[in-house]
């Protein structure tokens, strides 16, 4: 009989088919979460562990796609259906090679977040982040607490990694791995970093400082959302339910008890209303958190009421300390020979039949990611391992793809691009991103109107402080001169030195003139935090509190990456995850000693699961 089902209900079998898009909803639900992106998609797994608990999970986009899947062309997807496509208001501090000066904020709105649109890297960051979060009052957060709920998401596909079982783990939901395809130009990078004496190691490991191939969140040569993570192996749990298409407009609170109970939201046009039992969770995302926020009444009471909001709780922190990760693009390296990613040359029938049958090849290369380094400038205490700067290494930059994607993901202008980049179009290229991992700089975000469509006005900051300014210096110089390093030589690296507009009247390579470059060609790398943030009660600008409860109103939760208090140093996915797996457990913890779980390694899987053996096996035969 399971022979027959499998054969006609293939879809529903099949652990890696997409989860439901429930069509009826309950009036209530014990919780409701708002938001299916790299927190939300967590939260509604473990929550769902536990019998009896009833979850809804709204999300305002839809499925991903077939092409979200391949890595090489994740650029197609900024500025499509996927991405909210929010643009930064005009500041003159950077971004000025863009057009109308506006940073492009890419977000992925869709099942799944950002980590449908992201490059997949894996960094977990410095312990020193979640030593210093805990120092700022936030006892449970630090590198020790934290570090399990790492290991907790994580299947380590790289069996040498594996095997330091204090670091890594394995037969987590999260799959993470080596690239199945890397240029000659990763080698190289490697070897120039050994050249000027760093090590080559494990930088989720013990040490940061130094250089490393990248590991991906990819299964098998493709993405791994955290939709195809989490959601898809529990995708029959009969307590989860996933409506998409489902834009949230307001958090209901009720103003005397000040406790939150439901949720307003637009599902095909029509206004509807969920009732939350226990709690409402907001995973909205570094804006969507705080936008929700702010329209259910909990932010400065100052702007609230200036946009005609009644104010249910004056909360000064919501939309404030908004950081990102800026690098600087551009920094370009022209080289002698065909190893490079050149989309016209590898995007073909051949790449395309080696993706599908061996799963791998240059359609499973992240945009040509492939090595990272951590390094310190002058302005970092070396003795600390507590880097500044990430190289982000790539055998591919802006003008590989012919001058299509990447310009206009970036939106930068197309005098920019001629000028600049246009004689490179298409020609074997390297490139490394220098990014600054502790910017001083904070953005903020506030509302436009009190209409929910409408975005939220964004202010970058970037390169306010002066001392930004300095290390973002420091990186530009510190990438051009890896270039000429003897294994860069090599491959006759050379970096492009064509002047920038806006910068001609400054002398090539003086301080002045990278100065001046840094604030023409500034690219976020899309870690948008902090705004919304955790801290002790005697902090004014704290929105949450260690368990990540919104202060001043009951029942109402932010866990995303909105809660962090300082960036962390590296690309902020999987501290992200982090942050769901411990927020899944902090709420287990207050509403657990009345229910019975079925968490992984300690109960029973339900009787459809076990049947259908949707969920993964080693968990089901586990506890069978
Ligand atoms: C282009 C890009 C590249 C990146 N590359 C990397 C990388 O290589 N490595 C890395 O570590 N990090 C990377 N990041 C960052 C990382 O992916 C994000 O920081 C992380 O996904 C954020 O998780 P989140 O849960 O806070 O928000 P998201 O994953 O953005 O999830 C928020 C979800 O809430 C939904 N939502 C928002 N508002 C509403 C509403 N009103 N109603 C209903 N639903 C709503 C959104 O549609 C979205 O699905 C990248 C990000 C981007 C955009």
């Amino acid at each position: 009989m399971l022979a027959a089902l499998a054969y006609f209900h293939y879809d529903l079998l099949d652990p890696e088919n997409r989860p439901f898009n429930q069509k009826y909803l309950r009036e209530e639900y014990d919780f409701v979460i708002i938001g299916g992106g790299s927190a939300g998609a967590v939260l509604a797994n473990r929550l769902t562990e536990v019998e009896g608990w009833n979850v809804l999970l709204l999300e305002a986009g839809g499925h991903e796609t077939d092409i979200s899947d391949v890595p090489l062309l994740s650029l197609y997807l900024h500025k499509s259906k996927l991405d909210w496509k929010y643009r930064t208001q005009p500041q003159d501090s950077a971004c000025q090679a863009m057009i109308d000066k506006r940073c492009s904020w890419t977000k992925g709105k869709v099942l799944g977040g950002s980590s449908v649109l992201n490059t997949m890297l894996y960094i977990r960051g410095n312990k020193r982040d979640f030593d210093q979060w805990e120092s700022f009052g936030n006892p449970g957060w630090g590198y020790e607490d934290v570090l399990p709920y790492f290991k907790k998401s994580e299947d380590q596909r790289n069996p040498y990694l594996a095997k330091d079982t204090k670091y890594h783990s394995t037969g987590g939901y999260l799959t993470v791995q080596d690239a199945p395809y890397n240029t000659p130009i990763g080698a190289a990078f490697l070897q120039a970093g050994e050249e000027m004496g760093y090590d080559i190691l494990d930088i989720n490991g013990a040490q940061q400082t130094g250089y490393a191939w990248y590991q991906f969140t990819m299964r098998r040569g493709t993405r791994c959302s955290t939709a195809k993570a989490f959601l898809r192996p529990v995708r029959v749990r009969q307590n989860l339910h996933i409506a998409l298409f489902s834009h949230v407009t307001k958090v209901l609170i009720d103003k005397d008890k000040k406790r939150a109970y439901g949720v307003e939201f637009f599902r095909d046009g029509i206004k509807q209303v969920v009732y939350a039992k226990r709690e409402v969770i907001l995973a909205a995302g570094a804006i969507g958190s705080p936008q929700l926020l702010m329209l259910s009444g909990i932010g400065p009471a100052q702007h609230l009421e200036e946009v005609g909001i009644d104010v249910v709780y004056n909360s000064a922190g919501v939309g404030r300390n908004l950081q990102d990760h800026i690098a600087v693009g551009g920094i370009v390296f022209q080289i002698d020979y065909p190893i490079s990613i050149v989309m016209n040359r590898l995007v073909n029938i051949n790449s395309a039949l080696r993706y599908a049958v061996t799963e791998d090849g240059p359609l499973t290369s992240s945009i040509g990611l492939e090595v990272v380094a951590f390094i310190n400038t002058k302005y970092a205490n070396e003795t600390e391992d507590w880097p500044d700067i990430e190289f982000m290494m790539t055998s591919a930059s802006i003008p590989s793809d012919g001058g299509t994607q990447v310009k206009v993901a970036h939106g930068i202008t197309d005098e920019f691009y001629e000028e600049v980049f246009g004689h490179l179009t298409s020609k074997d290229v390297c490139g490394i991103f220098p990014m600054m991992l502790r910017p001083k700089s904070r953005g903020f975000i506030k509302l436009r109107s009190k209409n929910p469509l409408d975005y939220p006005l964004m202010y970058h900051n970037y390169l306010t402080h002066p001392d930004d300014v300095g290390v973002m210096r420091e990186g530009v110089k510190a990438a051009v001169a890896v270039a000429e390093t003897a294994a860069m030589k090599r491959l006759g690296a050379r970096y492009n030195s064509k002047p920038v507009p806006n910068c001609k009247h400054l002398p090539l390579y003086t301080d002045e003139y990278w100065e001046c470059y840094i604030r023409q060609y500034t690219m976020t790398i899309y870690h948008l935090s902090g705004t919304a943030k955790m801290g002790p009660s005697s902090d004014p600008m704290a929105v949450v509190d260690p368990e990540l409860r919104v202060y001043g109103v009951e029942g109402l939760r932010v866990i995303d990456a909105s809660i962090m208090p300082a960036v962390t140093n590296g690309n902020i996915n999987a501290p992200v995850i982090m942050i769901a797996e411990k927020g899944s457990d902090l709420i287990k913890n207050t509403w657990k000693p009345k229910q019975k779980s079925r968490s992984r390694r300690s109960s029973k899987c339900s009787k459809l699961e076990q049947i259908l053996k949707i969920e993964r096996t080693s968990q089901c035969q586990k506890e069978r």
